[in-house]
């Protein structure tokens, strides 16, 4: 290892004294300004996770849905998945070390890992559209050269071309092409083949407006739509050439708020989407002519996915074992319609996109959805195998058909990662082909009303939970007292945990009517404030 040059550059990286961070939910997230040598950090890491993985290995610079001022950045393992926990105390404790620190700290890991630090490495770097990351992605590339590693820089990507890319590299480019023109095609010409046999969604129009949250999604999306056939009509909003990224617009802002971005006009019974800010999420939504807004947010993403990949497999006549994971966050509703209706195994695991995927890789068809809209559908070779031959060999027209159906679909959703752009189009071809309006799909069931708050305490790692996260275990009495209160409402449930992304701590309840979940949620809320070191003001009711 060559230490003087590792001197050297964190000389130019300075770690600003007493600051703590820690890889969370989706790597480091926090001020733009704090981050400069946790980037650089990063490529260090990143290199010695490609050595020992003997693999090509991605950084992204990113805070997605945050507001602008901040950033962050994560590490993307071999297959696109996030990176594995071991490594994520690593890149705790090298992020946190002081100056002197970091050459002990890397031998250490070479050491518990077995790390030949003569192998070649290779970095993916890619950025999204926030002032401060192209600097921040700059300080990546001095973390990878600074030990001798090669770099990619993609430049502006959402995350999960990111994660598509460090797939593709390192599947020989089985799973596609490791460019952004090669994302591109491979979509494409599924989406293409996927709808070729529909008119057009139920309700006969034909285009879908997209909030783009001022985020990398719009730029993708401009490049992207000369590849799309015409049987796709996208209008885009908030695309970033006039106001500010995430400002009350965006996956996120839409689903907490209940209610539609700035910057987009929606007329009655339209068919909206938004992206968050790395389009790495979506959720859909319409008013009514009434003029009530309907989100459409994850949990009925992941239940018309899962209602068309289970017909299809139906048809196929194949025995191959789907299943759904949520977390907690997911509408009760949407558990139940997919457990008692549509006979679907669930389950539920904690929040962040690593659980779930994990997870999700135990069926032969694993399909997860955050409530928040960040989700994807896995499919084991063996499964896809099966597919793609039954798509080329089945003699049987209409088994050969489904097969297919699933075998497009399979090439048209992301695997790796969550992904806006690719659940949008697997979406709407879907609502195409099944000749669905919004409304009608919106129908499928009915959400329970529900809210989340946020509580400001001075230490939010005095809550901790267990059972996926439904449950508190500390503060003492904190899971007593949030058990009392929902049993003073109807089809109530609530839940607190301290958030791995802001520095609060997440209440979410659950109930009958709205203005149940909202005072339902407000009087949880009061018991973390009094029982968890609540700080400010103490929370108030919601309206
Ligand atoms: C309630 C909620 O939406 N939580 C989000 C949020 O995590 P928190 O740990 O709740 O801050 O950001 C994560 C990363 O984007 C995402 O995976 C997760 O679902
Ligand atoms: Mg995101």
């Amino acid at each position: 290892m060559d230490f003087e040059a590792v001197a050297k550059y964190s000389a130019l990286h300075l770690k600003p004294a007493g600051l703590t961070l820690q890889y969370g939910t989706a790597g480091f997230r926090t001020k733009a300004g704090h981050l400069d040598h946790i980037m650089y950090r990063m490529g260090l890491l990143a290199v010695l996770r490609s050595m020992k993985t003997k693999s090509t290995i991605g950084v992204m610079v990113t805070a997605s849905h945050n507001p602008e001022e901040d950033n962050g950045v994560k590490l993307v393992d071999p297959l696109g998945e996030m990176l594995t926990s071991a490594w994520e105390e690593y890149a705790t404790c090298l992020a946190n070390a002081d100056e002197q620190e970091i050459q002990s700290i890397l031998t250490e890991i070479c050491q518990k890992e077995v790390v030949n630090l003569h192998l070649h490495a290779s970095v993916f770097i890619g950025r999204d559209t926030r002032p401060s990351s192209e600097k921040l992605s700059q300080s990546v590339i001095d973390g990878v050269c600074a030990l001798g590693g090669q770099y990619h820089d993609y430049g502006l990507v959402t995350t999960p071309q990111l994660h598509y890319m460090v797939c593709c590299q390192n599947t020989q480019e089985h799973y596609g092409k490791a460019t952004v023109e090669g994302y591109y095609q491979k979509l494409s010409k599924a989406f293409g083949e996927l709808t070729k046999q529909a008119c057009s969604s139920g309700d006969g129009q034909r285009y879908l407006k997209i909030d783009c949250a001022n985020g990398i999604g719009a730029l993708k999306l401009k490049e992207m739509e000369h590849y799309f056939p015409k049987n796709l009509l996208i209008h885009l909003y908030n695309d970033g050439t006039k106001e500010k990224l995430n400002h009350l617009c965006g996956a996120d802002f839409v689903k907490v708020h209940q209610k539609p971005p700035l910057g987009l006009d929606l007329k009655p019974n339209e068919r909206c989407c938004s992206f968050d800010g790395d389009a790495d999420r979506i959720v859909y939504y319409y008013n009514d002519t009434a003029g009530h807004f309907h989100l459409l947010d994850g949990d009925k993403i992941a239940t018309l996915i899962s209602t068309f990949i289970k017909e299809l497999l139906i048809k196929i006549g194949q025995s191959l074992k789907m299943a759904v994971v949520q977390t907690a966050y997911a509408n009760g509703s949407s558990t139940r319609y997919l457990e008692e209706t549509m006979k679907v195994p669930v389950h539920c695991t904690k929040t962040g996109v690593k659980h779930l995927h994990h997870k999700a890789q135990e069926f032969d068809i694993g399909v997860y959805f955050e409530a928040n809209g960040h989700g994807t559908v896995l499919f084991t070779n063996a499964a896809e195998e099966k597919i793609r031959h039954m798509a080329k060999e089945e003699k049987d027209n209409q088994k050969r058909e489904a097969a297919k159906r699933l075998e497009n679909t399979i090439d048209l959703i992301n695997q790796t990662v969550g992904d806006a752009i690719s659940d949008m189009l697997v979406i709407e071809a879907i609502l195409a082909l099944k000749g669905l309006t919004v409304q009608q799909w919106d129908a499928i069931y009915a959400d329970l009303p529900n809210r989340q708050l946020k509580v400001k305490v001075a230490d939010r790692r005095v809550i901790d939970t267990t059972d996926a996260e439904r449950r508190a275990v500390t503060p003492s009495g904190l899971q007593e007292k949030i058990d009392e209160l929902v049993k003073t409402y109807r089809l109530s449930r609530a839940f607190v945990r301290p958030s791995g992304t802001e520095d609060v701590v997440r209440v979410y309840a659950e109930a009958d009517t709205q203005e149940n979940a909202d005072s339902l949620a407000y009087e949880v809320s009061l018991a973390v404030y009094h029982l968890a070191g609540g700080i400010g003001e103490p929370p108030q009711p919601v309206f």
